[in-house]
């Protein structure tokens, strides 16, 4: 299997962003298209536009690193992990990009053992894309046929004392989440969707988003990353980082905080088990 040992986190990141973009290139074109959707098991759309998105992103992956597993959303159950896996969600938000919000994101991120290296979250209705190997940085996505990215390093706030902003899931809430939110002083609540939330952490414009109910780790590693090399972190109970590349829990997620400031940390009471949906 290709190997990582000695590649810099970070020009990987620069090669995830290139096929983010091909990716978000090709999502937009499906935007306007008549979206013939179907409802998975655990009860989410998937489209078209999913599988053609993922479909690209694995050959684009295999060509970059030959031979290197891939944990796709749509074919996550096919494959056998190893040292280093790419975990990848074609299109988060999917909800979104039906109703045409624009609040959907291309996810892709390189686990090496338990734990992220390097990672991109493109939001190509919204203009925006993050990425982290060993930095967090954001960009513009070049217009057009562009390639040329303006690479800014992104960096999270500090909490205010009072009126903290928690972005909550648009179409998916719980009241175990609820809880967890009452006991810090929330000011504002953002509806948001996709991965889109830890983004905006990393980039300052928010401090904290919940999320006690099921959550699968293609929706939470790149933006993980990201959010960590900006200063943040990601915590699951007890206050220990999220890990991944667990095939024997079907890839789901425990709950999990993710916040800017990682004082914030110790106010949540996170549950220990993720609630239903
Ligand atoms: N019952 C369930 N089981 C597993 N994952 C679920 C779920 N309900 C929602 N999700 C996850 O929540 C994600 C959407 O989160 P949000 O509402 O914050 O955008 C979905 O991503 P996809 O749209 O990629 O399927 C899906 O993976
Ligand atoms: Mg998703």
């Amino acid at each position: 299997m290709m190997r990582f040992d000695g590649q810099n986190p970070d020009e990987i990141a620069q090669k995830l962003a290139q096929i983010a973009l091909e990716a978000g290139r090709l999502l937009r074109g499906m935007e306007s298209a008549l979206v013939d959707k179907r409802i998975k098991d655990d009860g989410t759309p998937t489209t078209a536009a999913d599988l053609a998105a993922e479909e690209l992103i694995i050959r684009r992956l295999d060509e970059a690193w030959p031979g290197v597993p891939v944990v796709a959303e749509e074919t996550s159950s096919t494959v056998q992990t190893d040292d280093y896996f790419f975990l990848v969600d074609p299109l988060d938000g999917t909800g979104d990009f039906i109703h045409g919000t624009g609040e959907y994101s291309v996810n892709i991120a390189l686990i090496q053992g338990n734990r992220p290296m390097a990672a991109v979250v493109a939001a190509p209705a919204m203009g925006s894309i993050w990425i982290a190997g060993e930095r967090a940085r954001v960009s513009a996505l070049p217009d057009g046929q562009g390639t040329d990215f303006n690479w800014q390093d992104a960096k999270v706030r500090p909490a205010p004392e009072q009126d903290l902003v928690a972005l909550v899931s648009r179409r998916h809430g719980d009241i175990a989440t609820e809880a967890c939110l009452s006991v810090l002083s929330i000011g504002t609540r953002r509806m948001t969707s996709s991965a889109l939330k830890f983004c905006l952490i990393a980039s300052g414009e928010a401090d904290v988003y919940v999320r006690c109910g099921p959550t699968m780790e293609w929706d939470t590693a790149a933006g993980d990353h990201i959010l960590t090399c900006a200063g943040g972190s990601v915590v699951g109970p007890g206050g220990a980082p999220l890990t991944y590349g667990h095939e024997e829990k079907g890839y789901r997620n425990g709950p999990f905080a993710a916040i800017g400031d990682t004082a914030l940390a110790t106010r949540l009471d996170l549950p220990v088990s993720a609630s239903a949906a």
